[in-house]
């Protein structure tokens, strides 16, 4: 029986994917007894894992919640599943977009306060309505950073409603590209975008170099009355900074799905409780994709969308399989095969795929590999985690 702890409340989709006659999947398992761990957004730096532990699967895409590197170290394959939440997020920004632009949230709160007084309510719908006036969206210039996958459904879309999108991605893939409609111009600097954009949306991960991505610096070359949306991370906007460029008029308001305590209750400030992605749809989505690719890798040794190792895609066999996790170094693949050999064992198949300082060889041998041979290839300098399938 695999264990696999459930450290957030996952779409039950999960359970048809990974069967409860080989998965005990539950939240109630101690970390030390799990194998493996499914989660949304919960903070798992801090959490100490066993030499046991195969997996973590991230059911959505952020991954700043989860030790990477501590993850690499130890041999613990982290995967995420990109793209299976975006269209939710990006039909909340567009939502936003227009809520922010309309003064919908305050028009709302208004409207409330003329509970009460009976028939008059019409005529002082009409007369009150004219403080809420905003722009449209047609014709205004989006920003969009980062064009991954929530950022290009942004884009197609924005243009799709008539506005003129600017996006800036310094590290997007020609595939990516191809997927962005003609109408996004793309901002070879990050100041281009900044100084012509009515709308900024942020959608880049939050790591050690995009912290504070927004900061003084920045708010001061945009134009003034933006509006910024952030349905990315929290942290990507420094918070002292953003409250200067309110407070001067640079900003007009700013939607974050990531409010704190001081963004809260800010007057200027659209908070939601991090909905982007809380559909049923992107839920379900995330979850069938986290369950396969942790029930791919722990039965094939397939790594697919993984965040931390190489890539490697094997079809299943019959055979004994061999998957070592290992430090991408000269003569590894040697030392393995060596020690292979010198149990006379031969390999049939074999893959070696790298990424970075980490290798992962996969072998399908001709017969059972005995303990003592498993025991010896753990031991050479280098590798990290042994596993026969
Ligand atoms: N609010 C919510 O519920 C959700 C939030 N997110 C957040 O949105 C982020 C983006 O999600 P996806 O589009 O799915 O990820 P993605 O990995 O498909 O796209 C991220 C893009 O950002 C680009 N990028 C990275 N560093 C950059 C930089 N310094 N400048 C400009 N571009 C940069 C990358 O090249 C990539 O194209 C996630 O990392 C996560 O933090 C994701 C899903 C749901
Ligand atoms: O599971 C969630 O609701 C969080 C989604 C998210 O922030 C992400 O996928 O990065």
């Amino acid at each position: 029986m695999v264990n696999i702890k459930k450290l957030n409340k996952i779409s039950p989709v999960i359970y048809d994917f990974l069967p409860k006659e080989k998965y005990n999947v539950s939240s109630h398992l101690e970390d030390s007894e799990s194998d493996a761990f499914i989660v949304r957004s919960a903070d798992c730096h801090g959490m100490e894992f066993t030499e046991d532990v195969l997996a973590i699967a991230r059911a959505g895409a952020g991954t700043n919640n989860i030790p990477i590197d501590k993850c690499t170290d130890q041999g613990i394959v982290v995967f995420n599943t990109p793209g299976a939440n975006a269209n939710g997020v990006k039909e909340l920004v567009l939502g936003c977009m227009i809520a922010a632009s309309r003064n919908l949230p305050e028009a709302y709160d208004w409207v409330k306060t003329l509970s009460g007084q009976g028939d008059e309510v019409p005529k002082l719908v009409e007369k009150g309505k004219g403080q809420f006036v905003g722009g449209e969206l047609k014709g205004k210039t989006l920003g969009v950073i980062g064009l991954g996958a929530i950022g290009i459904m942004v884009a197609n879309a924005a243009s799709a409603i008539g506005m003129n999108v600017i996006g800036y991605d310094p590290f997007l893939s020609v595939d990516k590209a191809w997927t962005i409609s003609m109408y996004t111009h793309k901002a070879e600097k990050l100041d281009e975008l900044l100084e012509k954009s009515d709308f900024i949306t942020l959608h880049i991960p939050q790591n050690d170099k995009t912290k504070g991505f927004l900061s003084t610096p920045e708010f001061s070359k945009m134009k003034d009355g933006v509006i910024i949306l952030n349905f990315a991370r929290g942290g990507l906007v420094k918070t002292t900074s953003l409250f200067d460029a309110i407070e001067s008029g640079k900003v007009k308001k700013y939607v974050t799905d990531f409010p704190d305590a001081d963004t809260l209750c800010h007057p200027n400030v659209l908070a939601i409780p991090h909905l982007g992605a809380s559909t049923p749809e992107s839920e379900e989505n995330c979850a069938v994709m986290a369950a396969q690719q942790l029930r791919d890798f722990i039965e094939t040794g397939s790594i697919v969308n993984s965040v931390n190792m190489p890539e490697c895609i094997i079809p299943p066999s019959d055979t004994v399989r061999l998957t070592i996790l290992h430090k991408n170094s000269p003569n590894m693949v040697g030392q393995i095969t060596n020690k292979i050999a010198s149990y006379e064992l031969n390999i049939a198949d074999m893959a070696n795929k790298s990424r970075g300082d980490i290798a992962y060889t996969v072998m399908n041998l001709d017969h059972e590999i005995s303990a003592d041979a498993i025991a010896e290839l753990s031991q050479i300098e280098g590798v990290i985690k042994v596993r026969v399938l």
